[in-house]
């Protein structure tokens, strides 16, 4: 059976994203989020399953970099999941001075300790679930987690539904090695990491030829160059899947430019359809080419 490695231990976000992406595919946890990638790209799973980016926190900095850096992985479908967290502790009477989470759950719960836990200090852990098996062995007082960790972990219910912003979400990917694309939906998204050089103008002219194209930009994000300080790499995802001629095309002036890595085309969790610019379908492209073939063979001028 093929096998997923996610970013756990059991009771992450993650398992919960990834349960949502299984489609009957063996769950494996592993610690971090370099190890669910290197678990794929040693063959020791088929895919895994990291998250990308929260609408609080912003980009998830360990996927970003675990992607650029190494052999490559692709995104082959994604999941979207409100974030709203639960805070387990062992239950009695003892004050709670310590709160453990992962660092984008703490972030996210900031008001909410203020006014409800005001004394605890925050610990960072390395997941949610971490936090949790902190508790139960008696490291830390409370852990800001999943709603499924107390699956896992049977420890008391302090408060659930916790969140500072109502609306938070997480998106994961589900990456695997390089191999034939998903199908195009017409509500996909392509991510790519592109080099762009330290000059006047350089990430403008990048930007530019996606607009030109007729391509909507979804996220963009500078991963700083370790090593060498003041270059970054940049994260881009826009609209759009490989297969349609606006994004090749797009991508083949972009790699004309720099270096560019390709992250994955895969359907948009949200199901929202890509916007085309007008003049920028696939058979204004097929037009213009034809057109220009004309030309060239002498028919037209
Ligand atoms: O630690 C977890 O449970 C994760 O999967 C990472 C995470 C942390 C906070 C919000 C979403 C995902």
């Amino acid at each position: 059976m093929s096998r997923i490695a996610y970013f756990g231990p059991s009771g992450t976000f993650t398992e919960q994203a990834a349960r949502v992406l299984a489609r009957g595919r063996e769950l494996v946890a592993v610690e971090t989020i370099p190890a669910a990638l290197t678990a794929v790209r040693k063959g020791e799973t088929d895919l895994a399953c990291v998250p990308v980016e929260n609408s609080v926190e912003g980009p998830v900095t360990a996927t970003l970099d675990g992607l650029a850096e190494d052999t490559p992985l692709v995104a082959v479908a994604e999941a979207l999941l409100p974030v709203h967290f639960t805070v387990l502790t062992r239950g009695g009477t003892d004050p709670v001075r310590t709160v453990a989470s992962h660092p984008h759950a703490l972030a996210q719960v900031r008001h909410w300790l203020e006014h409800n836990l005001p004394d605890a200090e925050p610990v960072v852990a390395s997941s949610t679930a971490a936090a949790a098996v902190g508790v139960r062995d008696g490291r830390y007082d409370a852990a800001v987690t999943a709603p499924v960790a107390v699956e896992t972990y049977p420890l008391h219910v302090f408060a659930d539904g916790v969140a500072d912003v109502p609306d938070a979400r997480t998106r994961f990917l589900l990456l695997g090695p390089p191999g034939p694309l998903p199908e195009p939906t017409g509500a996909d998204r392509t991510s790519i990491v592109a080099a762009a050089a330290n000059r006047t103008g350089a990430l403008a002219e990048l930007l530019g030829e996606l607009a030109s194209r007729g391509i909507n930009l979804t996220r963009l994000d500078a991963r700083p160059l370790k090593g060498n300080y003041g270059y970054y790499r940049f994260f881009l995802d826009f609209e759009g899947h490989l297969s349609e001629a606006r994004v090749g095309n797009a991508l083949a002036a972009l790699r004309r430019r720099c270096e560019v890595r390709f992250l994955g085309s895969h359907p948009r969790a949200d199901g929202v359809r890509a916007t085309v610019a007008a003049a920028a379908t696939d058979e204004d492209f097929a037009a213009a080419s034809r057109w220009v073939d004309a030309v060239r063979s002498g028919e037209l001028a």
